[in-house]
Formats: C-alpha cells, structure tokens, sequence
C-alpha cells in the first residue's frame, strides 16, 4: 500500500482559485472528467516523495491539453473538487485528486464544503484569506477511483512558470511586509531596551534617616494595619522622603475630583489655594472641577505641572442627588478621560480646606478614609444602611470600620470599579423607591464590606473640628468646613 511519508497539506487559494497549494509531499491530480476548454493539470512528485524544496506549489492550469502520463498511484488517491474563476467572475469546476483525504472523512467534507463556497464566490484579493485543509489521515481510497488509467500525471516544471509567477510575486510582498515588521519590531525591542538600560543607570543616593525598629513600632496607641494587611495611615507610620521618591521615580500624575454644583461654587476658592499648599506638593496633579457654574470656577494660581479642568455637567434639584449622581460622573469621566490622563483618583467633598500635608502615602489600589464621627465606634453603632430593601444594606454582623463619603480614592479601574458599582446600585434603589440613610455614603460602605481598600487613611484626613481634638490625632490634614446647611443646600 503506498502511504506518504506524511499527511499531507493543501489550501484551495480563493486568490486565484484555478489553484490549490500543496505542501511538501503532497500528491495531486485533476480527474479526467474535468477535461472541458479548461482543464487542469496538478504538480506534484512521487508519493511520498518531494514535491520540491517550497512548501507550497500552485496546481497550473493547462489550457487544451488532455493527457499526460497515466498515474501509477491512482488507486491511492483521493479527490476533491476544485472551482476555477476566470476573470469574468464565470466558474468551472473540475475534480482534484489529492493523496490522503479519505471519502467521508472530516477533511473530505470540508474540502467539499470548501470548494461549494469558492463557487459561489468570485475571486477574492486576499492571500490571507487562502482556505487551508489538512487532510488528516492516511488511510487511503483503494481501487476505483475516478482516475483510472488516464489521470495527468504530475507535471513539476508547470509549476513554475504562469501562475506561479504571480504567486511569487505576493508571496515577495509578504516576504518584504515581513521583514518590515521584523525591522519594527527590532526598533520597538531596541526602544525598550535602552528604556531598561535607562532604568539601570538609576543613581542610588545616599538616604538617611531614623531606621524603622521592629520591637518599637511607631505608633502603639492605633491600629495601623487591618486584619487583610492594609495600611492605616497615621501620622509616624511613614516616611514621606522615601514615598516621595518612589512616586517621582514613577512620575505618576493624581487626578483629584471635586463638584461644585450650585452654590458650592463658593467653596472652591479656599479649597484651591490650600490644596496648592498641601495636596500632592512636588507631584503633577489634575483637578477635575465638575459644576454647572465654569464662569464661576475662580482662577488660582499654579505650581508647575498641576492644571485645573473644569467639566461642565447638569445640576439636580435635591442636595442629596447632587451628591449621589458624582458616582456616575466620576465612572464616566473614568471611562472616557481619566483613565487617559491620570494614574490615580482622589475624590472629595468641595467643603473643605486642607490644613496640612496629604502626599502621595494615600495613593494606593484602593482607599477609603475613617469617618472622623466613627473611627472609634463598635459595629452596632456605624449608621450603615439598616433596612434590607436597600441594595446599600449591610448586616449586623458585618463591616470593619464606616468609612466618609467625602473623601476616597485609587486607582482610576478601582475608582471605576467602586463608582460605577454604587451608581447601580442606586439606580436600582431609586427604581424600588428606597433611598440609602447616607446616600452615596451608604453605598461606598456597602461596597467596601465587600471589595476591602488596600489602604485606609486615618480621621487626619477628614477631620471636622466639632469632634474636638483627640489625643490620637496629631495632624488635621483635611477639614470640614462650617457651613449653613440652610442657606447654601439646594440653591
Ligand atoms: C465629609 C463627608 O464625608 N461628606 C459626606 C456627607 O455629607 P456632607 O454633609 O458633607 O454633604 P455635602 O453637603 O458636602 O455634599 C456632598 C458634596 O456634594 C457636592 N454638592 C452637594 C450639594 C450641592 O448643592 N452642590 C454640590 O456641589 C459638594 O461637592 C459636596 O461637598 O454625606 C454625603 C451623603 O449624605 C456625602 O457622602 C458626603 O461626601
Ligand atoms: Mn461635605
């Protein structure tokens, strides 16, 4: 029984369809049947043998010419049909007989499924877009082929000349468009590496000090790590010189978020200026002012590599609206623009004025800031959202700490994450006519039960001074500020 040495390959080219390309090995034939104005007349070698040193050879078409060396290896073959499109788009099939592509077998089917398509197609331009089949076994057709004693015999130098040359010719331009490439990405691969090789020149300076003491931790009087290994930030639990530099070393820029809808406008003044004195200093920092008001936003003066962005949006009747709906906002700007332009997100309340350093030992995955009203509190007393209707509930026997609205932060796809999770949800509160006791508040606690902060920032980071002035608390970095509820709420 005669077997090739191995199975062999052929693609039907939708390119040229008069063509099919063998690989190495192949055997092909067209069936004498096929014999009309045109016929076709395969290329191939010996069974099993080469068919030459390319892998790929186009079956020719010999125009008016019958006959040919009757195969020996007819009654090993297989066939397939083959669709030649002339140039007036008019088809023609004939039968091809390939070495290895048993009747009924998958390779069988998809060759005749294959060869339906192609006439029902015209010539496509495409190389790519060659139909590839593998004739997978070689369990080979006995006796009565079609072929008979007057299949063509393969003919090895028809192949290169006619349509072959124009084969070549793409395949030179896929040979060119490789190399291209490969020159590209020689450059990229180059790029990166003199990029790596920056990176290795980094200088390491002289860094003094106090050393950290394990048997004398910084502060014994707070906790300063959760029980999943986050952070609490304190005042004397970092050091910002060492913070500072790994972050300028990463030239990361902070995009901060603050709405001044309506009347809140007059806030953004102090809130600017004192933010110029202690938020981020020495970093590059967006502020993304979202209001209804942009000819009211005031121009402050700003250090280098800090801009403000005023993002003009609707307002809403209800103060608590206003509030709730900066969940969307910020998921959409994320979305769209934030996600572009900063590598962090810090999002507060426009009430506020800083009063102290708030740098870069916030930035983490994901923060959350302790409510200065609860930091202290047991479980029972958090003013979660208690009533199970609301999607911002929160059981008895759950939640580590009730975090503040007003100021939370991390990454722009955690902020998105988080923003767009506690936008849903009150969505789907408003449509079941609920709303959270803390409104977005609620749902920013609900949310960190669930998907824990990676860092948290102690009350120092919004402290209001109503609460007095705990021992515990050795800066007030971000505070409150007093205002008439009834006088600037929903105006
Ligand atoms: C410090 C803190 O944790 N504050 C939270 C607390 O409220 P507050 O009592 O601090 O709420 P608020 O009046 O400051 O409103 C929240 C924020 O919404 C914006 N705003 C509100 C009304 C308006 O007319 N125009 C306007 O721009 C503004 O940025 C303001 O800072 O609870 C709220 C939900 O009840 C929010 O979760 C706040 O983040
Ligand atoms: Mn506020």
């Amino acid at each position: 029984m005669l077997r090739p040495r191995r199975a062999p390959h052929f693609w039907v080219s939708q390119d040229r369809p008069a063509s099919v390309f063998l690989r190495k090995g192949a055997i092909a034939v067209t069936h004498p049947a096929a014999s009309g104005p045109d016929s076709y007349r395969g290329l191939g070698g010996a069974p099993g043998g080469r068919i030459g040193h390319r892998s790929c050879w186009p079956v020719r078409s010999l125009l008016g010419k019958p006959g040919g060396l009757p195969s020996p290896f007819a009654p090993e073959w297989d066939c397939v049909d083959l669709v030649r499109v002339s140039r007036t788009g008019r088809s023609q099939s004939t039968r091809l007989l390939l070495a290895s592509c048993p009747p009924h077998s998958p390779a069988r089917q998809q060759a005749v499924c294959a060869t339906a398509a192609l006439s029902g197609e015209p010539a496509a331009p495409s190389f790519s877009r060659m139909l590839r089949y593998r004739a997978g076994s070689n369990k080979l057709r006995n006796s009565s082929s079609p072929l008979g004693e007057s299949g063509y015999a393969i003919d090895k130098d028809q192949g290169k000349t006619g349509g072959v040359k124009g084969y070549l010719t793409k395949r030179r331009l896929y040979v060119v468009g490789c190399i291209t490439l490969l020159c590209f990405s020689f450059g990229f691969v180059c790029n990166h590496t003199c990029f790596l090789e920056d990176l290795l020149q980094v200088k390491l300076p002289r860094m003094i000090y106090t050393k950290p003491q394990i048997l004398k931790p910084s502060r014994s009087d707070v906790l300063t790590m959760t029980p999943w290994f986050a952070p609490i930030v304190w005042e004397g639990t970092y050091n910002s010189e060492i913070l500072n530099e790994q972050f300028r070393r990463r030239n990361v820029t902070v995009g901060l978020t603050v709405f001044a809808i309506k009347k809140y406008v007059v806030f953004l003044k102090k809130f600017l200026e004192t933010a110029e004195m202690y938020f981020m200093v020495g970093h590059r920092v967006n502020y993304y002012i979202f209001t209804d008001r942009p000819e009211e936003v005031p121009k402050v003066a700003l250090k280098e590599g800090r801009n403000v962005v005023v993002l003009q949006v609707q307002n809403y009747p209800r103060w608590q609206e206003i509030s709730m709906r900066r969940m969307e906002l910020i998921s959409n700007f994320s979305q769209q623009r934030f996600i572009n332009e900063v590598s962090y997100l810090v999002c507060v309340d426009v009430d506020m004025r800083f009063n102290d350093q708030v740098g870069v030992e916030i930035l983490s995955n994901l923060f959350g800031t302790l409510h200065p009203g609860f930091y202290a509190a047991e479980r029972q007393s958090f003013t979660y959202e208690r009533r199970p209707a609301s999607q911002a509930y929160v059981p008895s026997d759950e939640g580590d700490f009730y975090y503040a609205g007003g100021f939370f932060g991390g990454t722009v796809m955690e902020v998105y994450m988080l923003t767009k999770k506690c936008h849903e949800a009150m969505m789907v509160d408003k449509a079941n006519g609920i709303e959270a006791i803390w409104h977005d508040e609620s749902h920013l606690n609900k949310y960190f039960v669930y998907y824990k902060p990676t860092k948290i920032l102690s009350p120092e980071y919004l402290w209001d001074d109503n609460m007095g002035r705990p021992e515990i608390l050795k800066k007030r970095r971000f505070l409150a500020l007093p205002k008439n509820h009834a006088a600037i709420r929903n105006k």
